[in-house]
Order: C-alpha cells, then sequence, then structure tokens
C-alpha cells in the first residue's frame, strides 16, 4: 500500500489524517468507437503512482468501473474519468499523463468538459505542490485546458473551490443552446456531493478494526447499504480505522463513500451521480447514518436531468431537519447549474 500519511501530533498524541479530498471529473467529447476503458490496469496503476496512492479493490457494472484506492476512489466510464484522492496526494500532476493515455489508447482527443473541487483542507500546509494553494492549482489546470474559471464559495475556513471550463464565448443561454443542438449524444447528467466534519463519535466507532470485525459489518450496521439500494458495494475497512466504498448500479449510477473516523479530524465524504428529482430523501438518510455537525452540500445537474429540479428546491431549504443553512450559492454554467450550501448543526 502507498505510503500513509498519518500524522501524529506530539502535543496531545491525538492522530490527524486529512480526509478531505481533492476531486477531479474529465467528460470527454463523444468519438466513435472511443472508450477510456481501453485502458489497462497496469497503465492506470503508472498514473496512480504520481499521484501517490494505489489501487486496492476494483468492481465494475456495464457502463463504469469502479476502483478502491488506498486513499479514496477512481470510476472510469466510456467518456468521464472521476478522479477522488485524500491526505496528501498529488492528482492534478498526473493529468497530462492521463490526457495522453486518453488519446493513445482510449480514443479520445477532445475534452468537452473539466471540474476540479474540494473543500479547504484542514491542514493547507501539510499539502504537496500544486495542492498547497488553489492558485497554484488553478494555473497547474490552465496550463492543460486553457482558460477556465476559479471560483471559491463560503467563508475562508468552510469554503468550497471549484474550477472548470470557460464558456468559449457569448451568454450561457445561447450557449446551452448551442450544446443542446450539437450534442444530442450528450446524456443528463447529476452528481451530489455530501462533504461532513465533525462528526458523531459513537458513529465513527464503528469504522474502527476494534468495533467492526470487517467492512460489510460496517456497511451495514451504519446503514451505508440502505442509503441508495440496488448498489453492488466494494467496501474496505482499514487497519486500525477507516473506511472507503463504492457502489455501482446496472445503469451507470456510482455512489462512494469515504470515512476518516479518527475524533481529531474526523470527516466523511458521500457522493453519487443518482438521477432523483428530490434529493431530500437521499440526504436525510446521509445526515442520520453519519450525524455530522458541518457540512457542504453541493448539486451539479444538466437542465434536462431529475437533479436540475432537485438543485432549484435545494434553494429553498433554509434549514434540514436540525441544520441551519450559513451559506449558500447558485451559479450557472453552459450545460449545468450549481447549487452549493453550508449547513450546520442548530446550537443545541
Ligand atoms: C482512505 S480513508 C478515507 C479518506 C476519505 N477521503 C475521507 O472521507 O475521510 C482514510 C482513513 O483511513 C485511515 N487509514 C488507515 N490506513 C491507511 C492507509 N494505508 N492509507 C490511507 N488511509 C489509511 C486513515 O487514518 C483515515 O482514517
Amino acid at each position: 500500500m502507498a505510503e500513509t500519511e498519518i500524522i501524529s501530533s506530539s502535543e496531545n498524541n491525538e492522530q490527524f489524517f486529512e480526509g478531505v479530498e481533492k476531486l477531479i471529473e474529465i467528460w470527454f467529447t463523444p468519438a466513435k468507437n472511443a472508450d477510456l476503458r481501453k485502458i489497462t490496469r497496469q497503465q492506470w496503476e503508472n498514473v496512480l503512482k504520481i499521484v501517490r496512492c494505489e489501487i486496492i479493490s476494483f468492481t465494475q457494472s456495464e457502463l463504469v468501473d469502479a476502483y478502491v484506492l488506498s486513499e479514496s476512489s477512481m470510476f472510469v466510464s466510456r467518456r468521464r474519468w472521476i478522479l477522488k484522492t485524500c491526505g496528501t496526494t498529488t492528482p492534478l500532476r498526473c493529468v497530462r499523463a492521463v490526457l495522453s493515455l486518453a488519446r493513445d489508447v482510449a480514443g479520445h482527443s477532445r475534452v468537452h468538459n473539466v471540474f476540479y473541487s474540494r473543500r479547504e483542507f484542514a491542514r493547507p500546509a501539510a499539502q504537496l505542490q500544486p495542492h498547497d494553494n488553489f492558485d497554484s492549482e488553478v494555473k497547474l489546470l490552465d496550463s492543460f485546458f486553457g482558460d477556465g474559471r476559479a471560483y471559491i464559495m463560503g467563508p475562508e475556513k468552510d469554503c468550497w473551490y471549484l474550477y472548470t471550463l470557460l464558456p468559449l464565448e457569448g451568454t450561457v443561454d445561447a450557449l446551452e443552446k448551442e450544446h443542446c443542438a450539437a450534442n444530442e449524444l450528450l446524456e443528463p447528467d447529476q452528481t451530489i456531493e455530501i462533504l461532513m466534519s465533525d462528526l458523531d463519535p459513537a458513529v465513527m466507532e464503528i469504522f474502527t478494526r476494534q468495533y467492526s470485525a470487517n467492512a460489510a459489518q460496517a456497511t451495514r450496521e451504519s446503514g451505508i447499504d440502505k442509503i441508495i439500494p440496488g448498489m453492488v458495494i466494494d467496501d474496505f475497512l482499514f487497519d486500525p480505522c477507516g473506511y472507503s466504498m463504492n457502489g455501482v448500479a446496472k445503469d451507470g449510477c456510482y455512489m462512494t463513500i469515504h470515512i476518516t473516523p479518527e475524533p481529531a479530524c474526523s470527516y466523511v465524504s458521500f457522493e453519487s451521480n443518482v438521477p432523483v428529482s428530490c434529493y431530500e430523501e437521499v440526504i436525510t438518510r446521509v445526515l442520520q447514518a453519519f450525524r455530522p455537525n458541518k457540512f457542504v452540500l453541493t448539486v451539479f445537474a444538466t437542465p434536462d436531468s431529475p437533479g436540475a429540479e432537485a438543485a432549484r428546491q435545494l434553494k429553498k431549504f433554509p434549514a434540514l431537519g436540525t441544520y441551519s443553512l450559513l451559506d449558500g450559492q447558485h451559479c450557472r454554467f453552459a450545460g449545468y447549474s450549481l447549487q452549493y450550501a453550508l449547513y450546520c448543526k442548530f446550537p443545541s
């Protein structure tokens, strides 16, 4: 397994691990016979060496290959590549290699869209270049993709960063029309992410070897298997603690959950592209399973996806159960809308 970044703080002997992930998603323009799944496992292993992580498990459905990594997950489908890695990994360092493999092995020579995002790290100074600050990340991304657009949402300590491609020229409305006309091949898409911190220690205990004999037990006891029914689950319980899972469904949907249970730095991320028109139930199940004190919620949706309605509904939620909205923003990009929100538990 790759080098672990579990740091022991000498002051109080508490373990620290940076659970916050960097997430990059690249969509390639549809091309005849092109498929990212032509890239071999050995080629992915070489790419992941640059990132400083390893493959520890694999599962697949007809439409998506899902890898559990020593630091989070990777999903590969015909024209979409997703890499989500935590700790002090360096995912942006491998983008050039991925673009070359996409062109030379998979037959994809045109990038359609790119999303790079992350929450603010608990310890930004511990990150390696270019992840030690957002400006360096943006500079490197621009060197691959030309001029992108960078956003910072939310208050300083809890902010969420996003980089995506600039619409070529003109208004978002005009571009959306153009997209619809030119890209009949493009499927609707939506992604929900819930990035949770400061979680209930009683729940976090489930994700330790002391409490759970294996990953399947942790999955069942926490209720992870009930969050989105019908997924084939590939789960992993780290030693002495920590948990990662990927779920894949026949229709190409995925979900992924990663858990850092250490009390000093507890963090859980949930992500899925499940196409629902109301996310309230999924969000409620996630919050009931993990009981965070604080979380960032983001929903990306194309205008033709069921998730577009869900994103509109979220705009209207000043509170979610026992959580109040601290900050919310809505953005429209060419082809996507984004809802960002930061929620915090009501003071008891
Ligand atoms: C890979 S997991 C999930 C990280 C994820 N990004 C999250 O949401 O927190 C990290 C957890 O596993 C633990 N862990 C144990 N052994 C590890 C290893 N060899 N590599 C990475 N993490 C390990 C860490 O201490 C941490 O609690």
